[in-house]
């Protein structure tokens, strides 16, 4: 056992039994943590000396759950038995039916098995501010230590069924208001109260409660199914995709009709079922691969320390500008908004306070946060603040030879120290910084519309780009809550890179007589938060324009460019921003479907004339999803083996957080595994024969395929790679 992992007892002259468990950094449950708790309760149970016993842990984090690397191993194995079986043994036998009563000590966070564990005792006191919530759901599981049948026991069904649908976590405070707590009490005072509370209990001086047999917070039988019946329908138009959901509420039921008890067993079982689910290997693997991001090889190996980064100059009070800057002041960075005119840099210092005022009305962030935030905010029309500046993050329009003239003159404006970073997100960073010579200052920050809410940033590296100065965005990332990938400098970079086939792949379908609305639908279905031309009519056709422009000429063997965005404009449809694109919008309604773009498609399809024998294709449901999702796939090899990405499962993680790829998919390579590279490539090809270049499998997934090798494995081990990292 790794040092100061373990269990320990320590029986007081008051004769209390303080069961500690520790493993750090996090006091993750594991196998012989669980052994450990056992050997320890039994022993107190058994000594005479031993009135009541205290479970605590070591090191200020009470416990974040089950270690969630025995699910890996379970999905990589399919060895279910390897699943630690506590729920009853050990939490309801040998904790809450025991002869001695347990008060739990909670302090800083009591995630999943952790609160479960908590949830088993008697009683628990809490340090205020400690975060109580069980996850299971978010990975594809459910609560499998009772914690379906104990939180809606002790705060109630409606609360306890939000807290696990929504893997809502509360505060301690709150939990004592729900009375999932029953005090709260300072880091000092946790050990002393929570004795004298359980030397109470065992005098009777106060309840002896056992949650699993409580009923009086669960509300009548008929209320009860009410709630569920809401909660199914709910989950259903949600999460139509997540079987985790639905099962959690079936096993609440079970326990509301035939006893706790049986909830619990029901629970062991359905939890075992749910580990072994697709949806369950997707968002296991997306938790790991969140995680793995943090490393990068030559950067955060090499014993850098970040510098501080205290005051941004963000150049361009646009909709990224002002989306940068509001994320960037909201988490305390100074920023001074440059702008080339007043009318523009008001325009610009608006959107900011709009984005800020918005999170205000949503419940988002406290009106003195959002006061203290803008007093953070400078609008400036010249480079004079630039002087103590320790970042800049160019964010103008996508024209070369203003990001160059831009960039000289920052590299003037600004100390040596300061990095000079631009938010394009297609141009060639070299070609951005070609009139300098502080290459090594030059990094792309390329973040997603709307800035200020999107997770994802991608940090792109040049050749010369220093790694201190990557280093330094990296933790800027984490600071304003971004998750940060580093990638290599390509066109469109990682990830509009990997999705330019997306929309060009939904666009040849519309061409060989696909119904634009149906392409929508299905991959809504898929999980995706809506379709493709949607998410055209939301992003704005100019972008779409010159985006595609620019990623069409930069992979001419392999685009296809369709004049209906073009054809759109001209018939003064502008998607979201004017009301009128292939949707039509109005305030306060969904969009609707606008039947007057059909005969815009037709003309679009009588240009591009690529209908076979002049008739539209017919094609299955299933065949649609795959004729856009393939290609993507297809384009993520080449990123793979171009190494613009780190390791695979980054472009995972890009592509859910910067596309909204369906999470419980697990991101596009560790879908396109689970489909198997094989089929990808057979159908491309079939496809490629039938319908042209765009579908032309890359030599990375030839090769995968016919060797039987996933494509997550390291390009590093394929002859053709060619790290840009
Ligand atoms: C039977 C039960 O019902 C089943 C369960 O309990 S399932 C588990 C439920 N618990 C969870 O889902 C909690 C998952 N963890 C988290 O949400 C976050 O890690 C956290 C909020 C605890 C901390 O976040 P943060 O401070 O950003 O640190 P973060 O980098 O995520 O985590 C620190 C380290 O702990 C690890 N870790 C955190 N929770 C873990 C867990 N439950 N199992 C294994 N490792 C875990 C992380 O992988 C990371 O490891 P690394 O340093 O080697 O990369």
């Amino acid at each position: 056992m790794a040092t100061g992992v373990g269990v320990t007892m320590e029986v007081g002259n008051d004769g209390v039994a303080i069961i500690t468990f520790s493993n750090p950094p996090v006091n993750v449950l594991t196998v012989p943590i669980f052994d450990g708790l056992k050997e320890k309760f039994v022993e107190a149970t058994r000594r005479d000396d031993v009135k009541a016993i205290v479970l605590t842990s070591k090191g200020g984090k009470f416990c974040v759950g089950l270690d969630i690397n025995i699910f890996e191993t379970v999905h990589k194995t399919g060895d279910i038995s390897i699943l630690p079986d506590v729920s009853i043994d050990l939490l309801v036998n040998t904790i809450e039916d025991g002869k001695k009563p347990v008060v739990a000590a909670i302090e800083g966070l009591a995630l999943g098995g952790g609160l479960e564990l908590a949830m088993g005792c008697h009683a628990r006191i809490a340090v205020p501010k400690t975060q109580l919530s069980l996850p299971e759901l978010s990975l594809g599981v459910l609560p499998g230590s009772g914690g379906t049948q104990r939180l809606p026991r002790l705060v109630g069904l409606s609360k306890a069924v939000e807290m696990m649908l929504l893997s809502k976590p509360i505060m301690s405070e709150e939990g004592k208001e729900l009375g999932l707590i029953d005090a709260l009490v300072s880091s000092e005072e946790l050990l002393r109260v929570s004795r004298l509370w359980a030397l109470d209990i065992a005098a009777r001086r106060k309840p002896w409660i056992r949650s699993l047999h409580r009923t009086d917070k669960l509300g009548s039988l008929s209320e009860s199914r009410e709630i569920l019946k809401v909660a199914r329908q709910q989950g259903k138009q949600t999460a139509p995709n997540m079987p985790q959901n639905l099962a959690c509420l079936d096993v609440i039921e079970e326990g509301i009709i035939h006893g706790g008890y049986n909830g619990v067993l029901k629970e062991a079982q359905v939890c075992k079922e749910l580990v072994l689910s697709d949806t369950s290997r997707g968002l296991v693997h997306v938790f790991f691969s969140q995680r793995a991001i943090s490393t990068v090889p030559n950067v955060t190996d090499i014993g850098l320390k970040p510098r501080s980064v205290k005051k941004v100059a963000v150049i361009g009070g646009g909709l990224m500008g002002s989306g940068i800057s509001t994320a960037l002041i909201l988490s305390n960075i100074y920023v001074v908004l440059k702008e080339i005119n007043s009318e523009y840099l008001q325009r610009g210092i608006k959107m900011v306070e709009g984005n800020v005022r918005g999170l205000v009305a949503r419940k988002k962030l406290a009106q003195d946060k959002a006061d203290k935030a803008l007093s953070m905010l400078k609008g400036v029309l010249d480079y004079s603040e630039f002087r103590n500046v320790d970042m800049v993050i160019e964010a103008v329009i996508e024209a070369v030879p203003l990001k160059q003239k831009i960039f000289s003159e920052i590299e003037k404006a600004c100390p040596p120290h300061c990095i000079l970073a631009s938010n394009t997100s297609t141009i060639d960073l070299n070609i951005v910084g070609e009139k300098t010579s502080s290459q090594d200052r030059i990094v792309g920050a390329h973040f997603f519309s709307p800035a200020h809410l999107m997770p994802l940033l991608e940090i792109v590296r040049t050749e010369k780009t220093s790694s201190q100065v990557i280093l330094d965005l990296i933790a800027v990332g984490k600071i304003i809550k971004k998750v940060p990938v580093v990638v290599g400098n390509s066109t469109g970079f990682a990830v509009n890179r990997t999705f330019f086939p997306y929309t060009q792949g939904a666009h040849l379908l519309v061409n060989l007589g696909v119904d634009v609305f149906r392409i929508d639908r299905l991959i809504s279905s898929f999980g995706f938060p809506m379709g493709p031309f949607q998410l055209q009519d939301l992003a704005g056709y100019g972008v779409a324009l010159t985006a595609g422009k620019e990623l069409a000429t930069a992979f001419a063997d392999r685009s296809f460019q369709s004049p209906l965005v073009e054809l759109l404009v001209k018939s003064g449809r502008n998607g979201k921003n004017n009301g009128k694109g292939y949707y039509l919008y109005k305030k306060g309604s969904k969009p609707k479907p606008d039947p007057s773009v059909l005969p815009i498609i037709e003309e679009c399809r009588r240009i591009t004339n690529i209908l076979p024998d002049g008739k539209p294709i017919s094609i299955s449901d299933k065949e649609i999803v795959e004729m856009i999702l393939f290609p993507v796939v297809n384009e993520a090899c080449r990123v793979m083996e171009d190494g613009v990405v780190v390791r695979a499962s980054d472009l995972d993680i890009a592509s859910v957080l910067g596309m909204s790829f369906p999470s419980y998919r697990g991101g596009i390579v560790f879908w396109a595994d689970t489909v198997g590279p094989n089929h990808i490539y057979s159908s491309l090809k079939n496809w490629s024969e039938l319908y042209g270049s765009f579908y032309k499998p890359s030599r990375f997934l030839e090769e995968r395929a016919t060797k039987g090798i996933p494509l997550s494995v390291p390009a590093s081990t394929s002859p053709a790679s060619r790290s840009r990292l």
